[in-house]
């Protein structure tokens, strides 16, 4: 069962500083966690991120049992296995979800291929089989979906939450948002006829609906 976690200030602790790590750090740094990242050395990336950037922190030393301490989500990536499986049991005890990076059946979680387009997320896992086929089924996709999916995914949002507002009626509202699910609002901003609609052009389509 896939799950959208808001990781918005989360303490997010990452055992190991590769490239491995690296890539699960940016994601937490992306998402807005409060980034931990527990490594004797890191990679250059990493560095710049943590330490120039200041988003995050690095603990610059070899991981210890309690650095999990506090933490929302906890990542096992160093090369060594039985530093992996220490972390994972600490996670384990504690009832903090883990991944490990070594081996993805000894965690809990696994983090899939992600494509971003704005609010539009499409992520894709092979449940661990082929995490590098996951890799490439990302890039196939990505051709699919250009920028005018970011401006759909806006006026989608900003549509629903007038909706929302306005009609409270909830058969009339569940109506509304299921045509505005299958509106061709994405077509014409394909074809770039697309501009953003005020408060009347809201109003008016509502109103063309309930006419119907
Ligand atoms: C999708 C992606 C997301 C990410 O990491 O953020 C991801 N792995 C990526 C790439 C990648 N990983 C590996 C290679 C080398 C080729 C190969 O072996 O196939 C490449 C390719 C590359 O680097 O190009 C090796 C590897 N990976 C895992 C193991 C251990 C094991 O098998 O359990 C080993 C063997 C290690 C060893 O040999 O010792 C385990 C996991 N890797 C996962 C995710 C989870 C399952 C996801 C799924 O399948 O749904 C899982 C279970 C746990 C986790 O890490 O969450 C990311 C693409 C990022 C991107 O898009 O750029
Ligand atoms: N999940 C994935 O996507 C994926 C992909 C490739 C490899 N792997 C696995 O993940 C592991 C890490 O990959 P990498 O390329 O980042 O490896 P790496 O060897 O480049 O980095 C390992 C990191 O762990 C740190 N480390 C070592 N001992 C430590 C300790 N006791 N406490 C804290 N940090 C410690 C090292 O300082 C280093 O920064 C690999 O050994 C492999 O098993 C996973």
């Amino acid at each position: 069962m896939p799950v959208l976690l808001n990781l918005t200030g989360r303490r997010c602790v990452v055992i190991g500083g590769g490239p491995v790590a690296e890539r699960k750090a940016m994601m937490l740094v992306a998402a807005g966690a409060e980034t931990v990242v527990v490594s004797p050395a890191i990679t250059d990336g990493l560095l710049r991120l943590l330490k120039e950037q200041r988003q995050g922190v690095w603990i610059e030393r070899e991981y210890r049992h309690g650095d999990l301490a506090g933490a929302f989500l906890a990542f096992a990536a160093t090369d060594r296995t039985e530093v992996n499986a220490a972390v994972a049991a600490e996670a384990e005890a504690e009832g903090i979800p883990i991944n490990d990076a070594g081996d993805g059946a000894r965690g809990n979680m696994i983090t899939p291929g992600v494509l971003r387009r704005g609010g539009l997320v499409v992520a894709v896992s092979t449940s661990g089989a082929g995490p590098a086929a996951a890799r490439e089924l990302i890039r196939e996709i990505d051709q699919h979906f250009g920028e005018d999916y970011e401006q759909y995914i806006d006026f989608l949002s900003s549509m629903r939450a007038f909706i929302k507002e306005r009609v409270s009626d909830p058969g009339r509202r569940k109506r509304l948002l299921r045509r505005l699910a299958e509106s061709d609002i994405l077509t014409s901003i394909r074809g770039g006829g697309f501009h953003r609609w005020d408060e009347a052009a809201m109003i008016a389509w509502i109103e063309e609906q309930t006419e119907e």
